[in-house]
C-alpha cells in the first residue's frame, strides 16, 4: 500500500512547521485566555500540549485552524501568516481530531472520510481510493467497514476513522484535542500505539492537546507545558521535561512518579551498560527498549541485571542500581 502523503497522486504537501508569534486571545467578556505565547512547532513533529484545565490549551489550538480568531499576534505555517488567510479553506489544508469525533452520523464509513476531498472536488473514483488507502492505514478493513454507519463502530473504531478523515486530503497539519479521552483505559493505550506507528509513516506535524501526562510523555517529541493564561512553563523533549522541572509549578505539575516515567523514555543504549555479557542465565532484552523494560524484565524473572543484545547477540549487561540511576534527575 503506497501511504505515502498524497499516494494516490495529489502533489503531496507533506509537512509544515508551525510558529505562534506571541499570539494572545481575549474573549468577548474580557478573559485573557492567553496572554501572549510564542512556540514552535518543527515539520514532522508531535508536539503535546498540557496544563491544568482552562489554561488555554484547546484556545492555541483551534486559533492555529482559525476556528478561535486571535486578538493578537501571528501564526506561521511554513513561512505563510495564516492569520490573514480564508478560514474556511485554511480548515481544508490542516486536520482535526476532537475527543467524540464528530462524525457525520447519516454518512458511511467511506462517505465521512471522503469529508474534505470532496469539499476539494476530488473525483469520486480518487476520493473512494483515498478512502479505501486511509482506513487501511489506520487499521479498518475497508471491504468490512467502509459502509458502516458511525453507530454501527466500536468507540475506538470510531476514533480511527476520525483519523483517517484527518488525514484524507494529505494535510499539512494535525490537529487533535484529547483525541483518545473517550475511550477506556486499554483502548486509549492500542489507540495510542497504533497512532505512533502511523505517525512514523505519515510524519505530519502534529498539536495535539491532552489532561493526560503517560499520553503527553508517551506520543509527544517535546511537550509544552502551559499554565494559567497559555504561560509557557517549560517546552522540553519528555526526557527533559521529567528529568529537569524548570520551574516549581513543572515539578508539582510533573508529580513525585516523574522518575518511572522518565525510565519510560530512556532508552537502554550502549552507553549506560555498566557489566560485561558474562552471565547467560539473565533475562535478555534487546538494545534500544526503555529503562523501564529493563526494570520490569528484572522483577519479573528476580534477577539484579539484565543482559541487553544487539542483532541478538550479548552487548553487556544492565544492573538495577543503573537503572535506578536513571531514573535520577540530572544522570
Ligand atoms: N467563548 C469563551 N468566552 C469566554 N471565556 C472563554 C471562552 N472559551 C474559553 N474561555 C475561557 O478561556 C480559558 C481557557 O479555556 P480553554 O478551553 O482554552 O482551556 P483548556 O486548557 O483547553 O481547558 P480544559 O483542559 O478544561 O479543556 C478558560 O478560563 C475558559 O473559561
Amino acid at each position: 500500500m503506497d501511504v505515502t502523503p498524497g499516494g494516490t497522486g495529489d502533489a503531496g504537501h507533506s509537512a509544515a512547521s508551525i510558529t505562534l508569534d506571541g499570539i494572545r486571545k481575549r474573549y468577548p467578556d474580557g478573559t485573557d485566555a492567553v496572554r501572549e505565547l510564542s512556540l514552535e512547532v518543527p515539520a514532522g513533529e508531535l508536539v503535546v500540549l498540557i496544563g491544568p484545565s482552562g489554561c488555554g490549551k484547546s484556545t492555541v489550538l483551534r486559533m492555529v485552524n482559525r476556528l478561535i480568531e486571535p486578538t493578537g499576534g501571528r501564526i506561521l505555517l511554513g513561512d505563510e501568516d495564516i492569520t490573514r488567510v480564508d478560514p474556511v479553506k485554511l480548515r481544508r489544508r490542516i486536520g482535526y481530531v476532537i475527543q467524540n469525533v464528530g462524525l457525520f452520523p447519516h454518512q458511511t464509513v467511506t462517505t465521512n472520510v471522503g469529508t474534505v476531498p470532496r469539499l476539494l472536488g476530488w473525483s469520486k473514483e480518487r476520493i473512494r481510493q483515498r478512502s479505501g488507502e486511509l482506513l487501511e492505514l489506520v487499521g479498518l478493513d475497508p471491504a468490512q467497514f467502509g459502509r458502516r454507519y458511525p453507530h454501527e463502530l466500536s468507540g475506538g473504531q470510531r476514533q480511527r476513522v476520525g483519523v483517517a478523515r484527518a488525514l484524507a486530503a494529505d494535510p499539512v497539519v494535525l490537529l487533535m484535542d484529547e483525541p483518545f479521552s473517550a475511550v477506556d483505559p486499554i483502548v486509549r493505550t492500542r489507540l495510542q500505539e497504533e497512532f505512533l506507528r502511523l505517525q512514523a509513516e505519515v510524519r505530519k506535524t502534529i498539536v495535539l492537546v491532552t489532561h493526560d501526562l503517560d499520553e503527553a510523555v508517551r506520543l509527544g517529541d517535546r511537550i509544552a507545558v502551559l499554565s494559567e493564561g497559555g504561560r509557557l512553563e517549560q517546552y522540553d523533549t519528555p526526557a527533559a521535561l521529567l528529568g529537569a522541572p524548570a520551574s516549581p509549578f513543572v515539578r508539582e505539575f510533573v508529580g513525585a512518579d516523574r522518575g518511572i516515567r522518565r525510565l519510560a523514555v530512556t532508552p537502554v543504549t550502549r552507553e549506560v551498560l555498566d557489566g560485561a555479557a558474562t552471565d547467560a542465565t539473565l533475562p535478555e532484552l534487546p538494545l534500544g527498549r526503555s529503562a523501564y523494560d529493563a526494570l520490569a524484565a528484572m522483577l519479573t524473572a528476580g534477577t539484579d541485571a539484565v543482559l541487553v543484545t544487539a542483532d541478538g547477540r550479548p552487548a553487556g549487561t544492565l544492573s538495577r542500581a543503573r537503572v535506578l540511576d536513571l531514573g535520577q534527575p540530572g544522570s
